[in-house]
């Protein structure tokens, strides 16, 4: 298939005239096939008007009808072929076995919604009788939620397919009832083109309404940023940085009616090793970490950035491990050589920071490459610093030796919110960890044992989510069952006739 660099808007294809964007291919900086036209305001307002008249109907569509687009949306981005697995190793540098799980996750996530869509409980459908002996007489009421509207989504960088144009957050809305309007990622606008071709051939396949799905390139941020801004837009999905998420926050907060915007943004996702289990396996944790740190060369909002334990003997085998292990990880191509650029700089204020050591580096790669780093510092300079808790995108981890565990709890207060909070422990931890417990369930969305928290299943019980700045909302998760709450909202009817209500409540 020829990347032609168009925009989708409905079920047409335009060039875009405001700007033009290339894609680069992340191993090199090389230019890649496919020249971007970048959407104009009258581009935007034809998607928008288009999503928000489509929304009339696609919002009433039977259920059985939404759940067989879904999946239509599945089978066609599978039908796309190796294509898409080509095009997004080149524009990402993630290799092949990545993305080939990726884009299994992506299709999957797909069809779970559309067994969600089909079972209908995310209606919330609640029925409570009227009854008319009562003092005061209690009025019928009915209640069931509804899409809220047309859905912007902003996809990641770091996962072109899972979190991208068919991801989670356009999943999700689709599946809540909403027009989704994708503002392409930059990083990867390629592979962008090739999943919104095979979502639109699914809006005509199943007959969907029009403007059910629209894709915009913008050659800057202008669009992006208006697109937040439209009359039309009804909600915001984003994961990027924490710069980006609070700009459109910003925006979205400042319309003149302000929408929710769902940010997934930084964080360094603490791993807490305890004295017992450093003593039982000390450096195998170590080496299990450095793996983790570096997988897809750490460009995983879930990377565990963050060491947290007690110093002496059993620390010290868990940081032999991790530097041993690290020292043999091969630098690995990043997503963007701005991504690359913001790693090295973040590295590099490390290694020039007066209360900060560097351990271990891991193998020198070449100029877009990424190279593992491990750093150690005290708990007194962590809480003393702040600039040491920011996120460092990439395969930096940084090691914070506690004089004990009660100061270990003190940097633990100390942290930002969290999308994970890693546990490692034995039966003997068993005391420590439950006194830390309710201030890790304060802390993070997500808290783990004996693990780490790259890889995120796709689950009813998935919470994918968590205090700010993990994301602006942490009573949500972007990925799992409970991601389509964020593109509904309730409804209730009372003492409405029957030929007036939705056909799901009448009974
Ligand atoms: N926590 C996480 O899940 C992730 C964090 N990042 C962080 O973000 C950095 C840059 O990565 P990107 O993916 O490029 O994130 P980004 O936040 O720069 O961009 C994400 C998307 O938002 C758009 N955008 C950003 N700022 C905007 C603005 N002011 N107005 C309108 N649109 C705007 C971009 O065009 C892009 O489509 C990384 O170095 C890393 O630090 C990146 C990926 C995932
Ligand atoms: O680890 C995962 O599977 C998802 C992580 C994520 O959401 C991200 O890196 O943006």
């Amino acid at each position: 298939m020829t990347i032609t660099g168009e925009l989708f808007i409905g079920n047409k294809t335009l060039k875009g005239e405001n700007g033009t964007l290339t894609a680069i291919a992340a191993a090199t900086g090389e230019a890649l096939e496919g020249a971007f036209g970048g959407a104009s305001q009258a581009d935007l307002d034809a998607a928008a008007k288009l999503a928000f008249e489509a929304f009339f109907v696609y919002r009433d569509t039977k259920l059985e009808e939404r759940a067989a687009f879904l999946e239509k949306a599945a089978e066609n981005i599978l039908a796309v072929g190796d294509e898409l697995i080509e095009r997004a190793m080149a524009e990402s540098g993630l290799p092949r076995g990545r993305l080939e799980g990726e884009r299994m996750r992506t299709v999957n996530q797909l069809r779970l919604f559309a067994r969600v869509v089909r079972e209908g409980k995310f209606q919330d459908q609640r029925f409570d009788p009227a009854d008319g002996e009562r003092t005061p007489p209690k009025p019928d009421l009915r209640l069931r939620k509804v899409g809220l509207g047309p859905v912007a989504v902003f996809g990641a960088s770091n996962f072109p397919l899972a979190f991208s144009v068919a991801g989670g957050d356009t999943a999700s809305a689709l599946a809540a009832g909403c027009p989704v309007i994708v503002k392409a990622h930059p990083a990867h606008p390629g592979t962008s083109e090739l999943v919104a071709r095979a979502l639109q051939k699914a809006v005509i396949d199943c007959g969907m309404p029009e403007g059910t799905f629209s894709m915009l390139h913008d050659s800057g941020y202008e669009i992006g940023g208006a697109l937040v801004a439209h009359p039309l837009i009804r909600a915001v999905g984003f994961t990027g940085s924490r710069k980006g998420g609070l700009a459109l926050m910003d925006t979205a907060a400042k319309r003149e009616v302000p929408v929710p915007v769902y940010a997934e943004m930084s964080a360094i996702n603490p791993v807490l090793l305890f004295p017992e289990a450093l003593k039982a396996r000390g450096d195998k944790i170590g080496e299990a970490f450095a793996a983790s740190l570096t997988l897809g060369a750490g460009q995983f909002c879930t990377n565990p950035g963050l060491i947290l334990a007690v110093e002496g003997e059993a620390l010290e085998a868990f940081t032999a491990g991790a530097i041993k292990a690290l020292k043999a990880i091969p630098a690995q191509t990043m997503l963007t050589p701005g991504i690359c650029k913001a790693y090295q700089d973040g590295v590099a204020r490390l290694v020039s920071h007066d209360d900060v050591s560097e351990l271990a580096e891991g193998l020198e790669g070449d100029a877009y490459h990424g190279q593992a780093a491990l750093f150690e510092t005290t708990a007194a300079s962590f809480l003393k610093d702040k600039s040491l808790h920011d996120e460092v995108f990439g395969g930096a981890g940084l090691i914070v030796k506690c004089a004990d565990l009660a100061e270990l709890e003190t940097v633990v207060d100390s942290l930002e919110g969290q999308l994970t909070a890693a546990l490692h422990i034995t039966e003997g931890d068993h005391a420590a960890a439950k006194k830390l417990m309710p201030k890790l369930e304060m802390l993070a969305g997500r808290l783990l044992v004996n693990g780490f928290g790259t890889g995120v299943e796709v689950s009813p019980a998935m919470v994918h989510g968590g205090p700010y700045p993990a994301t602006s909302d942490a009573r949500t998760t972007s990925v799992g069952t409970m991601a389509i709450d964020r593109f509904l909202r309730p409804v209730s009817y009372q003492d409405m006739p029957v030929a007036l209500l939705p056909e799901a409540l009448q009974r």
